[in-house]
């Protein structure tokens, strides 16, 4: 059955992935960048040092969130880092663009500034996304504003005009993955919603386990895939004289007991469902006829101790037969069934086998 936050885990463990991957294109990004600009002579020593330290950091986020699980807090360092590094090229580029009038390395380290907004919108939560993401363009808008205001002296003419393409590029690229971001969220909102009603549609929704189109549908699979199964079908005996006596809401609170005590004795593999009324259906996934007829015996006898204290008490009678991977699943059921019938007759309280007709 799906679990309750199942499609926000899911949509967890996608960003994750993505996120590593960023890490792995990233280091190749940079090292092909690094040697491009080496061999044009676009690069000096404090270049030499970034790169190689950005590479380094790069490998260490990937690190700590691939071996060590801490990919939360890899991404928040990952931001840091990339927004402290491009921020500080950026005032660096631009002092050296205002003095020298050479704007290449702004430029260049401006067209890299929106990736600060990418791993913001894609990887931080909201509230972090939209600080984060205006704190680096408001520092950016400064430097715009003052080079306007002439505050700060800039002897090339185009550094201005660059400046203000610049403000309203990175603005809009905000504003554009501001909005992929709330379409992420409307739709892993209707993944939810998708996976919760189709939970609900395999759920009783009294005793809150698995009903019987759910099993059904297990049923058709084992069929699909030829897999063997140990079917094994289960009755609350005198049922209806415990409504009479104690009440429906009392009768309820039996089943309730009754589906607690049955689990008690399940694997994890086992698939446990109500079939309807007071029936309940279990799949087993158990090879040998004995270790079907055991469990049984063992779920039997478990809810008989643990009712004997109650009042009122309850006990379960239960019919199995095995489906070996080959024909209609159906006539494996009517066979449990008969088995079951064959229980109830014997006097209730007991296990009877299909093939074997073995009683407890
Ligand atoms: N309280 C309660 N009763 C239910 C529910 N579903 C079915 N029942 C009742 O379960 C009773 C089943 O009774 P019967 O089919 O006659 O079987 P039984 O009394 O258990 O007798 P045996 O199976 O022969 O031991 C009926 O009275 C149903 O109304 C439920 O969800 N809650």
């Amino acid at each position: 059955m799906p679990e309750n936050n199942l499609a926000r885990n899911l949509s967890h463990k996608d960003k994750d992935v993505v996120f590593l991957n960023v890490l792995r294109i990233g280091i190749i990004v940079i090292l092909v960048l690094w040697i491009v600009e080496k061999r044009a002579g676009l690069t000096h020593y404090f270049d030499d040092i970034g790169y190689g330290l950005t590479i380094v950091m790069t490998t260490f986020f990937y690190i700590l969130s691939r071996f060590f699980n801490r990919t939360r807090l890899a991404k928040i360092l990952v931001f840091i880092y990339v927004a402290c590094y491009l921020l500080m090229l950026a005032i660096v580029g631009f002092i050296q663009a205002a003095q020298s009038g050479e704007i290449y390395s702004i430029a260049s380290t401006l067209q890299w500034v929106p990736i600060i907004y990418i791993l913001a919108f894609l990887f931080l939560n909201k509230r972090l996304a939209i600080v984060g993401a205006l704190t680096v363009y408001l520092i950016l808008v400064c430097m715009l504003f003052m080079t306007y205001t002439g505050l700060f002296p800039v002897h090339n003419p185009e550094l201005r005009v660059l400046m203000v393409n610049m403000g309203l590029a990175h603005g809009l690229y905000i504003v554009c993955m501001y909005a992929v971001m709330r379409l992420r969220q409307a739709s892993v909102r209707q993944t939810v919603k998708a996976m919760e009603m189709e939970q609900a549609a395999n759920l009783d929704a009294l005793l809150n386990i698995a009903n019987r189109r759910y099993l059904q549908s297990l049923m058709d699979r084992h069929v699909k895939e030829s897999k063997a199964v140990s079917i094994l079908l289960l009755d609350v005996d005198h049922f209806k004289q415990i409504n009479d006596t104690y009440g429906h809401t009392e009768g309820d609170e039996v089943l309730k007991k009754v589906v607690l005590y049955i689990k008690q004795s399940l694997r994890p593999v086992d698939v446990f469902g109500r079939w309807g009324g007071e029936e309940f259906l279990i799949l087993a996934d158990v090879q040998e006829e004995e270790n079907a007829l055991s469990l049984a015996n063992r779920i039997r006898h478990n809810v008989a101790t643990q009712f004997a204290a109650h009042e009122p008490s309850a006990t379960i009678s239960i019919g199995v037969a095995e489906y070996d991977g080959s024909g209609d699943i159906e006539n494996t059921l009517n066979y449990a069934d008969k088995a079951l019938y064959l229980a109830k007759e014997r006097g209730r309280n007991q296990v009877v086998m299909h093939h074997s007709g073995v009683g407890h």
